[in-house]
């Protein structure tokens, strides 16, 4: 079951209305955020983490970006508060960069890109029996955006690029124990949020999107290390490069972008 997208010329992010019209929808993601236009919303309190028992398994290539699975069976790790109704259940995380010294941040602030975005991706577990229905449901996905801004290198981000050799061709997956995310975090969670979508086909309008104003700083050399990743299985003769896998900015239409405390 190839995916018959990707972020090429002939099959990238301008080519994905084709197979899936809602591509042009009201509610699509990314956008382009200006914080002054934000508005400040009092009724919006700040969001919590509770991944103090989280527990990650498997660390993959899915073609598109590198992931990490969570075990997702009960209410162990998960986001709450802020714009949320109740917690929303950690599921994955996976990240989107550029090429080499390019931007590769799928939102931007103010027309200005990140050299990467990471996206801790949680489930309506309340409301929805699986991950999958609620990825078709309005308020089903809560994702959390954190840029990565080029600079010192990021002590921690060392234990997920130290294994992506593992995972260099599309398909493969490797054990991938213990690792918190809580240590990608910024040092403040203050934040943006608005109603979007999944950044990649089927592009479900699915997602509560909470951005954080903060980047984390990550080095040219862990970003570097990202592009080791191939688009292709090892079986392909055609080598290709995992770079660029970002969706550019879409239209806001009718919606507003609110901005935490
Ligand atoms: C929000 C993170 C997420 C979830 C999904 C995708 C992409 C995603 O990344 S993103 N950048 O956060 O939008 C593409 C594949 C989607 C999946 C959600 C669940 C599915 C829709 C499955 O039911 C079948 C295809 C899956
Ligand atoms: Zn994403």
């Amino acid at each position: 079951t190839g995916d018959h997208w990707g972020y090429g010329k002939e099959d990238g992010p301008s080519a994905w209305h084709r197979h899936y019209p809602v591509a042009k929808g009201s509610r699509q993601s990314p956008i382009d955020i200006i914080p002054d236009e934000a508005r400040r919303d009092s009724s919006l309190g700040p969001i919590f983490l509770k991944y103090d028992r989280c527990t990650s398994l498997s660390i993959a290539n899915n073609g598109h970006s590198v992931v990490v699975e969570f075990d997702d069976s009960d209410d162990r790790s998960v986001i709450q508060g802020g714009p949320l109704d109740n917690p929303y259940r950690l599921k994955q995380f996976h990240f989107h960069w550029g090429g080499k010294g390019c931007e590769g941040s799928e939102h931007t602030v103010a027309g200005v890109g990140y050299a990467s975005e990471l996206h801790l991706v949680h489930w309506n577990a309340v409301k929805y029996t699986t991950y999958e229905d609620a990825a078709t449901a309005p308020d089903g996905l809560a994702v959390l955006g954190i840029f990565l801004e080029q600079g010192d290198d990021h002590r921690w981000l060392h234990t997920i690029t130290d294994v992506l050799y593992m995972v260099k061709f599309k398909g493969s997956a490797t054990n991938f124990k213990g690792f918190n995310p809580k240590c990608l975090l910024p040092s403040n969670l203050h934040y943006w949020t608005y109603l979007g979508s999944l950044t990649t086909p089927p592009l479900h309008e699915s997602v509560i999107w909470i951005v954080l104003k903060e980047p984390i700083v990550v080095s040219e050399k862990q970003l570097g290390m990202f592009r080791i990743l191939q688009f292709s299985g090892e079986e392909e003769d055609q080598r290709m490069r995992m770079e660029n896998n970002f969706r550019p900015p879409q239209p806001l239409k009718e919606r507003i972008v609110r901005s935490s405390n």
